[in-house]
């Protein structure tokens, strides 16, 4: 659709006089400076003006089909963009995936059957590829000369990847693989692309050479005819149908039937099968071959802080537009974002989607720090890497999909409409915290990493910086409650360290009682949850702090206010939540309780103000937002009326169904 333009509501216009600090400083700060904000704006300017993002009919009016095929037909355009004008015309040569991935949200209100291809069949071929298997299939992905998914998870199969069934068993009279699907739940499900967009797959399958299965390994797999995109004999490939959201993402099935690929398919960068069928074991680390499921969490986390942030701007323009109810009787109605139970709703998923964006940030540093060492034959910062974003994935998700889903009850009833955009963004990160391994799995993961160093500092061994605070508590230094930043974030450790020491008791209890360690483990992974979570609130609060006061550092006054104050009403939040674990496990006492209320509630009048500016900083075009109630001129109600006459159910007078149905129902003649 293309955008009218209006005026400025009036309410909005006012709202943008009282911001107190200048907003480009804001969006300096998260794209990481200004020349980044300029090479970003430069990318949206060129995808907006190739007309790509243009549709006939809103998406939500199309049909499942329609939609597939639009998406495809902007993929395709998208992708030679890519290729060709966006790099000629802006001279910029290194495109910077989060720009990308920012403009990609304007041409696709779901998601791109392309998605996997750039997000997980390009990154393992990277991750899992030899030199000489790089050479051949990196420059046809990067190309698109080939376009792939990730097939991992089947019918009865997801988070147990051990339990895959999908064989890949060495020939070697012909040095093959015979990839074969043994049963009905042993048929790849869910993979994005696959349905009907991809002609290639990394297959996760078990390995059986010289009689022994050495578990899953990757396998590149072509599966479809390059020329006609038929399916090749032995591969049966097909759409699993309808669902809450990523509706034309076409994630798909496969089985195969004894379908041979050739040895140098298996991806043998970590391990190797020789052409005489010797099985050569990964040197370094036995979980390698789940590097960009690694990968893709790191990136998880970034998505959680954009589409949060997208959710937060179009809830905090609509509540400034919005008109609602009296506060003194014969007074004008005041603009909902005037209640502090709204402000309460909305300023935390500001602060929130502040937080997550630095957290993002540092999280990919570190992945890429561990990557380096990696490279350098030192796998030892890969377990901390792997809790940590374990925790981060699981909690940034779920924490978003709650806050996305609340500035979707924030906007009252036109928040349920397609057109507001919040139930698409919210389907989009409800599956986040399913797929790439499930909120309780990955948090169960964390509690292993941090069970295991309790036991390591019990032992006087020394601990990761990330968990240092287990350190400190098993030397009996006890928590005393300081509404200081700092002193928050330590009692939130201490929760941590309280509820990893009662998990560590409670295992050891268990077994002292006759159990075995796994029953011992599974007894207490209610409490192992629990903790992992807690551990990673204390992670989040500490970069989050840590990251506002460096990057804020050379920032003007009024920048570093507004900042810290976001800060200070994060760190309020999580101790108002978390009052009853601080009582047990710091010293807070119910008087600072009280203060901590006292200071939420004049923190949301404080920066009630700012509200309208802050959302700003998030920089996301209204082609990006994609919302009748989020737009940057905030006329709602002329863009609900606009959709409403643009659906193609008022196309006509009378619907048929009146003559065929209705009418002879109303005369008695049905
Ligand atoms: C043209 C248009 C384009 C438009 C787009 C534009 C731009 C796009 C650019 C970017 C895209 C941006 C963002 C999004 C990107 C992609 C995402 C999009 C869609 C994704 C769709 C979804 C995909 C999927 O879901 S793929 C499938 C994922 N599946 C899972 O995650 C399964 C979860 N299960 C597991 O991970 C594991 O099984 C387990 C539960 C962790 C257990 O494994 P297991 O083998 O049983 O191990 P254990 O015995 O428990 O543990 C043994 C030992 O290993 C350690 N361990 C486990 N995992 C790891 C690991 N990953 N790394 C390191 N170590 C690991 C474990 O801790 C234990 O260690 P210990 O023995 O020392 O304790
Ligand atoms: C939109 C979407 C896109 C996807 N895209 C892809 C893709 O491109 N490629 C791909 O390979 N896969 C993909 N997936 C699959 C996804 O990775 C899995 O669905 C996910 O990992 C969860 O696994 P599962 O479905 O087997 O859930 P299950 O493991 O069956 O989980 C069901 C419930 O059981 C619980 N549970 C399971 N095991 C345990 C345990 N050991 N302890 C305690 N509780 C447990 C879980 O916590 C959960 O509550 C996609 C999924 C979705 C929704």
């Amino acid at each position: 659709m293309v955008l009218k333009k209006y005026n400025i509501n009036p309410d909005l216009a006012l709202e943008r006089q009282k911001c107190t600090f200048d907003i480009e400083e804001i969006i300096n700060i998260f794209d990481g400076g200004k020349e980044k904000t300029s090479q970003r704006r430069k990318i949206e300017d060129v995808v907006l003006k190739s007309g790509l993002c243009h549709d006939d009919v809103p998406e939500e009016c199309m049909s499942l089909k329609e939609r597939y095929e639009n998406a495809v037909r902007k993929s395709c355009f998208f992708s030679k963009l890519m290729k060709t004008e966006l790099q000629e015309i802006t001279g910029i040569e290194d495109f910077e995936t989060p720009a990308i991935r920012r403009i990609a949200d304007a041409l696709f209100k779901d998601i791109s059957p392309f998605l996997l291809h750039l997000g997980m069949f390009v990154p393992t071929i990277i991750g899992q590829c030899t030199s000489e298997q790089l050479m051949i299939w990196l420059p046809k992905a990067l190309d698109l000369q080939i376009i792939g998914g990730y097939a991992q998870t089947e019918l009865g199969h997801g988070t147990f990847i051990r339990g895959l069934e999908t064989t890949a068993t060495y020939d070697a009279d012909t040095e093959e693989f015979v990839l074969h699907t043994p049963t009905l739940t042993a048929h790849k499900w869910w993979a994005g692309g696959l349905g009907k967009t991809i002609n290639h797959c990394i297959v996760v399958a078990q390995l059986y050479t010289k009689g022994v299965c050495y578990g899953t390994h990757l396998f590149m797999v072509q599966i479809r005819d390059l020329d006609t995109h038929m399916p090749l004999p032995g591969i049966k490939v097909g759409e699993i149908g309808p669902r809450m959201g990523f509706s034309s993402a076409d994630n798909g099935f496969l089985g195969f039937n004894n379908f041979r690929i050739p040895r140098n398919n298996m991806l043998m960068k970590h391990a190797q099968v020789q052409k005489d069928g010797t099985y050569v074991k990964p040197a370094r680390h036995g979980k390698l071959t789940y590097q960009t499921m690694v990968f893709v969490r790191v990136t998880l986390v970034n998505e959680a802080a954009f589409n949060l942030s997208k959710a937060v701007t179009i809830a905090v323009r609509y509540s400034a537009v919005r008109r609602q109810s009296e506060m003194r009787p014969n007074e004008p109605e005041p603009q909902i974002l005037d209640y502090p139970t709204q402000q309460h709703k909305l300023f935390i998923g500001i602060a929130t989607a502040h937080a997550f964006q630095l957290t993002a940030n540092w999280l990919w540093n570190t992945f890429k720090s561990v990557l380096s060492d990696m490279k350098k034959g030192d796998v030892g910062t890969l377990p901390e890497l792997h809790a940590l974003s374990s925790c981060l994935k699981a909690v940034c998700t779920s924490d978003a999909a709650l806050l996305i889903e609340q500035c979707r009850y924030a906007c009252g009833g036109h928040g349920y409409m397609l057109s507001s955009n919040l139930p698409y963004i919210y389907s989009f990160v409800a599956a986040t915290r399913t797929y790439e391994g499930d909120y309780t799995i990955l948090l169960l993961q964390t509690a292993r990493f941090l069970v295991k160093a309790w036991e390591q500092a019990e032992a006087g061994k020394t601990v990761t910086p990330t968990v240092s605070y287990i350190s400190r508590s098993l030397k009996g230094e006890k928590n005393s409650w300081r509404s200081t930043d700092e002193g928050i974030i330590k009692s939130f450790q201490a929760v941590a360290a309280g509820k990893i020491a009662l998990c560590v008791k409670s295992i050891r209890d268990r077994m002292k009682s006759g159990l075995d360690y796994e029953d011992a483990w599974l007894l207490t992974t209610v409490q192992l949850v629990d903790a992992a979570e807690a551990h990673c609130r204390s992670v989040i609060l500490e970069t989050y702090c840590n990251e506002v006061r460096r990057l804020t550092k050379s920032s003007s006054d009024n920048v570093k206010i507004v900042m810290h104050q976001l800060v200070t009403l994060y760190l309020s939040y999580w101790t108002l939540q978390r009052t009853g674990d601080l009582l047990r496990y710091s010293s807070i006492s119910e008087k600072d309780i009280d203060f901590m209320q006292r200071q939420y509630e004049e923190l949301l009048q404080h920066i009630r103000p700012n509200a309208v500016a802050l959302v700003d900083a998030f920089d996301l075009r209204d082609e990006i937002l994609h919302s009748s109630l989020g737009a940057y001129d905030g006329r709602v109600y002329e863009r609900l009326m606009e959709q409403a006459e643009n659906n193609p159910m008022n196309a006509e007078p009378v619907n048929q169904s009146f003559h065929k149905y209705i009418k002879p129902l109303l005369q008695g003649k049905l």
